[in-house]
């Protein structure tokens, strides 16, 4: 498939991996004009708060917020509740909290869309396994027997089931995620390093064009653009790559 470089940027989800609001608002300003979505984590969100994502969303960006609600579904319902109201286009809960959780997360999307005046709802999806995580990690120390690919095919039926709009996984993973539940449920992958990028703590990797090829819909990348000397020419190197 022939992108444009507006459709390779907009399938890049920059994280903004920082500790303070001037640091990620810093690297929002050098990224400006670029049409990629910014992902905002644990890190910032906790140091930042709603403020800043409703900064992002007053700058036109699509926003994805990655706190990954692992709780009992009444608590992920009611958490599910509050960042639909904070108007992100895309959050996240953890597949291990069950069929049960995730349906949670989607009441509390449509208990905060009764009460509002409209615009698109949230997508949701499902963290299948961290991309972090090594088949020996799952075998012997998460006690998880199979595959990594096994167990995120078994958790992505899970997200499909409870109705999620897709999953967070590896780029390792999508083919057989998509085979299992179908070409329209999204895939979203952290887990990207540039040829010659170091992996870091990163266990399940691809090159974005490899990813492209295996036919994810996002890309996930943090620090090969936020590490760079010039996060700017970093991305739009990766962009390059992808058109
Ligand atoms: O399985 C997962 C889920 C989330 N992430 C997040 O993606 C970025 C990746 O950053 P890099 O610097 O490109 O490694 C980061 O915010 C993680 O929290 C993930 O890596 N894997």
């Amino acid at each position: 498939m022939q992108l444009t470089k507006a459709e390779a940027a907009g399938k890049i989800m920059v994280a903004l991996d920082y500790p303070t609001t001037d640091a990620a608002a810093a690297l929002v300003q050098a990224l400006r004009g670029i049409p990629c979505w910014l992902k905002v984590g644990m890190q910032l969100y906790y140091a930042a708060g709603p403020s800043f994502v409703a900064q992002l969303k007053e700058q036109g960006y699509a926003v994805f917020l990655d706190l990954k609600l692992h709780d009992i579904p009444n608590t992920v319902k009611g958490a599910s509740e509050v960042i639909t109201r904070l108007g992100v286009d895309l959050f996240n809960v953890h597949a291990a909290g069950g069929v049960r959780m995730m349906e949670a997360a989607l009441e509390g999307v449509d208990r905060a869309r009764a009460g509002s005046a409209g615009g698109a709802p949230p997508q949701v999806i499902g963290v299948t396994q961290l991309t972090s995580t090594s088949r020996e990690t799952l075998n012997e120390e998460i006690g998880i027997a199979g595959t990594v690919e096994d167990c995120v095919v078994r958790y992505a039926q899970l997200a499909h089931r409870a109705g999620l709009s897709g999953v967070v996984a590896s780029p390792l993973e999508v083919q057989a995620v998509k085979t299992a539940c179908g070409r329209a449920f999204r895939t979203v992958t952290p887990g990207i390093r540039p040829a010659g990028a170091e992996a870091g703590d990163q266990s399940r990797i691809m090159t974005p064009q490899q990813a492209l090829a295996c036919g994810t819909d996002y890309m996930v990348i943090g620090r090969p653009i936020t590490g760079a000397p010039d996060p700017r020419e970093a991305l739009q190197s990766i962009i390059e790559e992808l058109v």
